[in-house]
């Protein structure tokens, strides 16, 4: 419980701390009941129900709106069968006035058995609930897993035979697919609705587990079909064999991916649910109690042999075959081995009762609500505290720009902080004097946990000039004037998009997958494939890169002081960034070599690959990898956030829409070239006017080597030059500055892009608009950027005729090293016919 937050002040209930998803904390509320179970010890009975409770959403069902983003039918499943096994153990009920467990894990089923859909593969659920979400072409057996297990268990426990018909019907279809093989009783992962005959072979425990107890739970309420549901019942026990390993056959093991090192956050914890679900299937089929006892005794045995690692001391291990700590902690582990540890004393416990045989948790057969057949999104409401805390910063630095003048001094996190707006001390600090203003403080810090000293992003003087020689050619034109690369890209954003007219979508979160696909695929010529199937490593390196961006964020704002405090996971989450990258550095240098030195043979299958390029100035490994994941973490935040600002403010601009498209059907082409884009000059206005009001780098800082001056903040009005001492930190904020009125013309917070044709007052603007910072340290990737989203928005509107604004919420931008909208870019795109 080390892991969970959500009892604690500023917690809450019911979510573990990222990275670890929504579903993983109903497994564990699911494991806290177990605990009780099997121990009669009621200490974390209060938070499971809270937890539980907490998460039930407005209409009491596990669809709580901020999670419907990426619920799949599989996470609200683990919550479904956690309240199943409350209603059947008799936890304490909920106090008055809130659902009871059955009646919870009855909203999930009516959700769920709404969504049954004959179309496609001739049934099954989808992987995911909503049209937009990653995973929605997808049928996995996961989700059907689930739904079996909660369908025979409320057949069990309400002696209702509908129930019991659906289970039967997620059976059949199981086994139609060839997603459960009756000659092996192999269950493997699921299929793609385009291809249901092409199914992905990963087997995983839970679905074993999940299908084996619910097979037991019919088995239990079955006279006529006993025989039918004993037999599957061994033939699953027989093929659930496959997870047993070591010299007898016997230690649990999570085969697919334990022995490669590549289980992911989620299947970590897998094994917990083998373990929970085999004891409990022998409670309704006691005969395969002999079977399995030996199974989960042994595989207790292993799992604790690994309990001696972490900083307790306490900590258990992944891999029990190896029977010592392995060198991996976390949630999945340790409910595994406590689940495999309790469920051997599953004898000495009481067994699940029904309705009519102890059962006290109140039912509701109709529940479910309105969520019932709804496939559209309910969005989150910004709470007044959430509106307060997202836009202060830049909120504060403008109330002060007012007040206390254009250049003034603050404090921040203790120390002296010179705050300017001129774009003169901008110019002298970025280029004149660039020598005198190195990269450092929380600029610097928060960026050196992930990148180290010598990376183009976290270098000065010397090893910046060699670092930023060594990416500058990698820029030249030619390659950014490549589209193909965006296409791949761009064509899996818009198959993303929810195909029905008019439906509710994030935008802002596709826009994020893209800019990682694309920027991955740029630069290790191997894309995360986020908009498509993103691999389990693929997944978890994008987890690391945000993990390790948030947090290195939150140790810079620490102070240098506490700065240096160790931080376990985050050193853990920049190996595995780094190992990722270094994968594919390796293999590039395999496949140069492969080729006698030359790029060739990779260059027949791509246009241009990054990487390649800086293998031909032979750099050392470590220094390659700083190099690239700073390019990673330069480009893609920032281009994806300003796509999103883009879309933010054409949803809300319909005649700049019209605008736009009358410009993109003048070129006459569904793929326009480099030039093309760049003679388009209200498209290139749009993405100007949102760049100036929506600067995704909205604030940057240096700090002085030694004593020197700046133009301006000195003498009674703030327009002399003032001298600095050595050591004073600087910051400047681009979001203020792009507000001038004497540059941009009185209406400087409206989205107008036609003020770039006529009515600024100076030009050329170099100081006055620098969304890509300025001097020789300028955005190294500016074109690259401007061209991506160019062809994002000429595509989009080739495709769609109108994009709409939803949600209701203010304009609140988060402020990190780069900016975001916190609660999405709600919008709905009209097709073209
Ligand atoms: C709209 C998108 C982007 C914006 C607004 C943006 C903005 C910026 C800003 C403000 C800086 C200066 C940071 C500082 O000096 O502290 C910078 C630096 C940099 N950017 Fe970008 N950037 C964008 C996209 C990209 C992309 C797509 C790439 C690469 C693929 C990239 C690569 C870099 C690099 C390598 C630097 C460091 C340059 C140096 O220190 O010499 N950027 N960017």
């Amino acid at each position: 419980m080390s892991f969970y937050s959500g009892h604690h002040l500023g917690g809450t209930p019911g979510l573990l701390p990222k990275p670890y998803y929504w579903w993983e904390a109903g497994a564990l509320m699911g494991s806290l009941i177990d605990y009780w179970y099997y121990t009669g010890d009621t200490r974390w009975n209060d938070v499971a129900q809270e937890g539980l409770l907490f998460q039930v959403g407005p209409n009491n069902d596990y669809m709580p709106p901020n999670q419907t983003m990426t619920e799949g039918n599989d996470d609200q499943g683990f919550w479904g069968m956690a309240v199943m096994s409350a209603a059947e153990n008799n936890f304490p009920d909920p106090p008055h006035g809130k659902p009871g467990w059955l009646a919870l894990a009855q909203a999930v089923f009516n959700t769920q058995a709404a969504r049954w859909e004959k179309q496609d593969c001739g049934g099954g659920l989808r992987w995911q609930i909503f049209p937009w979400n990653n995973g929605y072409n997808y049928k996995n057996s996961i989700s059907q897993a689930c739904f079996f297990n909660i369908a025979a268990r409320l057949a069990r426990y309400t002696g209702n035979q509908s129930y019991a018909a659906w289970a039967e019907r997620t059976w059949d279809w199981m086994v139609a697919t060839h997603l459960l093989d009756l000659k092996t009783y192999y269950i493997y992962d699921g299929m793609h609705v385009e291809n249901c005959s092409n199914i992905t072979p990963y087997q995983w425990t839970y679905n074993a587990g999940a299908f084996l107890m619910g097979a037991a739970a019919m088995y239990n309420i079955s006279d006529a079909h006993a025989a039918t549901w004993r037999e599957r019942i061994d033939g699953l026990l027989n093929g659930s064999l496959i997870f047993f390993t070591g010299d007898d056959k016997n230690i649990m093991t999570e085969v697919a991916c334990e022995p490669v090192n590549l289980c992911d956050l989620d299947q970590q914890s897998f094994k917990a649910y083998l373990a929970r679900w085999m004891a409990a299937t022998t409670k309704w089929a006691p005969w395969t109690y002999d079977r399995v006892k030996p199974l989960l005794a042994a595989s207790a045995v292993a799992a604790t042999s690994t309990c001696t690692g972490g900083d307790n001391g306490r900590m258990c291990g992944l891999k029990w075959n190896t029977r010592k700590w392995d060198g991996t902690t976390g949630v999945g582990q340790q409910m595994a081995a406590m689940e495999a540890v309790l469920a051997n004393t599953i004898r000495h416990s009481r067994s699940p009762v029904t309705d009519w045989d102890g059962g006290t948790s109140v039912g509701d057969p109709g529940a479910g609500g309105a969520d019932v057949g709804r496939k559209n999104r309910v969005f989150p409401t910004v709470s007044a505290a959430e509106k307060a805390g997202a836009h202060t910063l830049l909120d504060l630095y403008s109330s002060r720009f007012a007040s206390c003048g254009t250049t003034h001094y603050t404090i921040a996190l203790g120390r002296w902080l010179l705050m300017t707006n001129e774009a003169e001390n901008i110019k002298t600090i970025l280029g004149t004097n660039m020598d005198d203003w190195p990269i450092d403080g929380p600029r610097l810090l928060s960026t050196l946990p992930v990148l180290g000293p010598d990376s183009i992003f976290t270098s000065n003087g010397e090893a910046w000039h060699r670092a930023r020689a060594m990416l500058k050619p990698s820029f030249v034109r030619d390659q950014v004037a490549d589209l193909q690369c965006f296409d791949r890209h761009i064509k899996n954003l818009l198959a993303a998009v929810p195909a029905a007219d008019g439906v509710t979508f994030d935008i802002q979160a596709l826009l994020f997958d893209m800019a990682m696909d694309s920027s991955t695929d740029f630069l290790l010529g191997h894309s995360t494939s986020l908009l498509t199937q993103a691999s389990p490593e693929a997944q978890q390196f994008v987890r690391d890169f945000e993990y390790a961006g948030r947090e290195s964020a939150k140790k810079a704002r620490l102070g240098p002081l506490l700065y240096h405090l160790p931080h376990r996971k985050l050193r853990d989450a920049v190996r595995g960034l780094r190992e990722y990258v270094r994968f594919y550095l390796k293999r590039a240098i395999a496949e140069k070599e492969e080729a006698g030195g030359s790029n060739k043979a990779r260059d027949r299958r791509r246009n241009y690959v990054f990487l390649d390029e800086l293998l031909k100035q032979s750099p050392p490994e470590d220094y390659t990898v700083d190099q690239i994941l700073s390019v990673l973490i330069a480009g893609r935040d920032t281009t994806a956030t300003a796509m999103a600002a883009v879309f933010y403010f054409l949803a809300r601009d319909p005649a700049a829409v019209e605008k736009l498209r009358e410009e993109i059907s003048g070129v006459g082409v569904e793929n326009p070239t480099w030039e093309q884009l760049k003679h388009m000059k209200y498209l290139n206005n749009v993405i100007k006017e949102a760049l100036r009001l929506f600067s995704p780098v909205a604030t940057n800082s240096r700090t002085s080597n030694k004593e020197t001056i700046l133009p301006r903040g000195g003498g009674k009005d703030g327009s002399q030059p003032i001298l600095i001492p050595k050591g004073t930190p600087v910051r400047w904020s681009s979001h203020e500055l792009h507000r001038n009125k004497d540059v941009f013309g009185p209406d400087p917070d409206e989205f107008r892009p036609e003020r770039w044709d006529s009515d600024l007052r100076v030009r050329p603007l170099s100081w006055e608009y620098i969304p890509f910072s300025g001097g020789p340290r300028i955005c190294l990737g500016q074109q690259f950027a401007l061209t991506q989203i160019a062809y994002t928005l000429f595509r989009f509107f080739k495709t769609f005729r109108a994009i709409e604004a939803r949600g209701s919420g203010p304009f609140l931008l988060r402020t990190n090293l780069t900016i975001s909208f916190p609660y999405g870019c709600l919008s709905t795109f009209r097709n073209l016919a």
